[in-house]
């Protein structure tokens, strides 16, 4: 892990009531895919090239929904005044001074309006996204699709992974259920049909199917994004039903323990989707190293989760403005040391797996 992720992480274990840092740290089941997704990437290497020097490399990327000054994302994740009082307002204005963009959380404990109008107030052209889990009740959906668009969300997440919450072995031996007095899911306020469900796992719907991603097609012309994917069949059908992107993730080792690592499952979907869609990953990014593995790998960026927890919960929005400083630094460093004069440069041939010198491959 890069050693200021890493000090962050050791700052938030000790400021954190230890309920919530195991709800933030935890995986679903016996944590095995929590545990891969960082293992997977150690199991990777980058062949370098040499001789093609260049001063200084452009980090930047367009995506439908805005463009990254890096190829990273901070990725959806709920209750951030769990880790801070300022929750999303500080991360919102760590991420828009870093030139990146917020997937703000539909189980944010800051309503979706206030987290773009931090973001705003330090960068008026910065972009935040809204995650959604779609709902039974198509009222619903719809509701928190027009709270995104008032607020001026510049695209919809959709979470496709989660037909029920995933099983978190640390939060039942805590008996952790609830968020404390005084915080609470803002978005999910005077929803059509009254309050939905546990707070945990707050609106997730077994009943999801590719109908509500054609709802939500049609509610909204934001870009789409679908979250969650790692079959490659998915991936195809994610792109009929006329999505502008997929996120290859496994929840962060949330949801099934028998999924595997998130960057064993990318090269399938970026070879599924033929360049049709840009296709980010998120899942155990710890390093900028791991960001140039996961661009080689065909991602047009990458997606963190837990780390930007650690910022916050350690230093509020200084936090997670190093933790985002520090995987830039790390992630520019290596793309140098890899004859990288820009992100075009990280293909799939220089992809190693340890130990068997093949190339191009990965797991
Ligand atoms: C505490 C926590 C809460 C999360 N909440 C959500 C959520 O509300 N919606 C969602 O789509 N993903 C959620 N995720 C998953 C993240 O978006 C992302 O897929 C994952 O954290 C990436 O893995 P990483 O933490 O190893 O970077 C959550 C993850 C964590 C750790
Ligand atoms: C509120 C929860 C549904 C957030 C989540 O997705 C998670 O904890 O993994």
């Amino acid at each position: 892990m890069n050693t200021v992720l890493a000090e962050l992480h050791d700052k938030a274990r000790a400021a954190l009531d230890p309920v919530h840092y195991d709800y933030y740290a935890g995986g679903a089941g016996e944590e095995v895919v929590l545990g891969e997704n960082e293992a997977a990437f150690r199991r990777l290497a980058l062949l370098p090239r040499v001789l093609r020097g260049a001063a200084t490399r452009d980090l930047g990327v367009d995506l439908p929904g805005g463009h990254l000054g890096m190829p990273l994302l901070v990725a959806p994740t709920a209750f951030h005044r769990l880790a801070h009082p300022d929750g999303e307002l500080a991360t919102a204005r760590a991420v828009a001074a870093a030139g990146t963009v917020l997937v703000s959380g539909m189980a944010a404990t800051v309503a979706i309006g206030e987290v773009v109008a931090a973001a705003r107030a330090v960068d008026p052209a910065a972009s935040v996204w809204f995650q959604l889990y779609p709902q039974t009740d198509d009222d619903v959906t719809a509701c928190l699709v027009r709270r995104a668009e008032d607020a001026g969300c510049a695209a919809v997440v959709v979470t496709a992974d989660s037909p029920v919450f995933g099983r978190h072995r640390r939060d039942a031996e805590h008996g952790f259920h609830d968020l404390p007095p005084g915080l609470a899911a803002e978005n999910m306020r005077d929803l059509p049909g009254g309050p939905l469900g546990g707070t945990l796992d707050i609106g997730m719907s077994p009943t999801v199917s590719w109908r509500h991603l054609d709802l939500l097609r049609e509610l909204t012309s934001l870009p789409l994004w679908l979250k969650g994917v790692l079959h490659p069949e998915d991936a195809v059908l994610a792109v009929d039903h006329r999505v502008a992107g997929i996120v290859v993730s496994n929840h962060g080792g949330r949801q099934s323990d028998l999924a595997p690592a998130a960057v064993e499952a990318l090269p399938a979907v970026v070879d599924a989707v033929e360049g049709r869609v840009p296709v980010v990953l998120d899942g155990g990014v710890r390093g900028g190293g791991d960001v140039a593995v996961a661009l080689a790998l065909g991602a047009a960026a990458v997606g963190v989760g837990r780390p930007v927890l650690w910022g916050l919960a350690a230093d509020g929005e200084a936090g997670v403005a190093r933790v985002l400083d520090a995987l830039r630094d790390e992630f520019d460093h290596v793309l140098a040391l890899c004859g990288g004069r820009g992100l075009a440069d990280l293909t799939r041939d220089l992809v190693v797996t340890r130990g068997t010198g093949v190339t191009g491959r990965c797991g």
